[in-house]
């Protein structure tokens, strides 16, 4: 295995019981691809905190940090990169504001039973139910380029250690 470089990223989905907010990525990594809103955590900021600044950069909605869940961690490994993103997942149903475009992300709502799974990352349709159920989950994904899986660990938890 290689020497990974790992990286902290966050992703936030904001659900309710029908439906789910997605972006549609405008440029940069996951390009054209619907996604929650996240990125890398800065020097000096908790998951929680570079979560709750993603999403007010990426789609102005505000939340406090105490009001992220955390639903998931997932590691992504690449066959050309030697960088670990190690990628918290959070959740909330508590936030002010409207979901607006910015340069990142186009916003919008889909329900639950309309996931666009085909143009997303191809491990989401995979983690998602377990999500959707309102259950906890970790997993490793290996990736060939974006979009072939070579390998995969995907399990539902009670807790995370941290
Ligand atoms: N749903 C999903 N999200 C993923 C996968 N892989 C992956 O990195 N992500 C998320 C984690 C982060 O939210 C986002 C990557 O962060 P980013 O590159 O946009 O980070 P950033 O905004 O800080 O970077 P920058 O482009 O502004 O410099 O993509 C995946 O397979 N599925």
């Amino acid at each position: 295995m290689k020497n990974y470089i790992r990286k902290l990223f966050t992703l936030v989905l904001i659900r309710d019981k029908t439906r789910v907010l997605l972006g549609y990525k405008k440029r940069g990594f996951g390009q054209g691809r619907w996604n929650g809103f996240g990125g890398k955590v800065e020097a000096g900021e908790t998951a929680q905190e570079a979560a709750a600044r993603e999403l007010g950069e990426e789609c102005r909605l505000m939340t406090a940090p105490e009001n992220l869940t955390k639903v998931g961690e997932l590691e992504f490994t690449f066959e050309e990169s030697d960088t670990l993103m190690d990628v918290k997942i959070f959740t909330t149903n508590t936030y002010t504001g409207i979901p607006t475009e910015t340069d990142e992300m186009r916003p919008e709502w889909f329900p639950l039973e309309k996931i666009p799974y085909s143009h997303m990352w191809p491990d989401d349709e995979l983690w998602y139910p377990i999500f959707l159920r309102g259950n906890k989950f970790k997993g490793a994904f290996h990736f060939k380029g974006h979009d072939i899986i070579l390998s995969q660990s995907l399990s539902e938890v009670e807790a995370f250690t941290n």
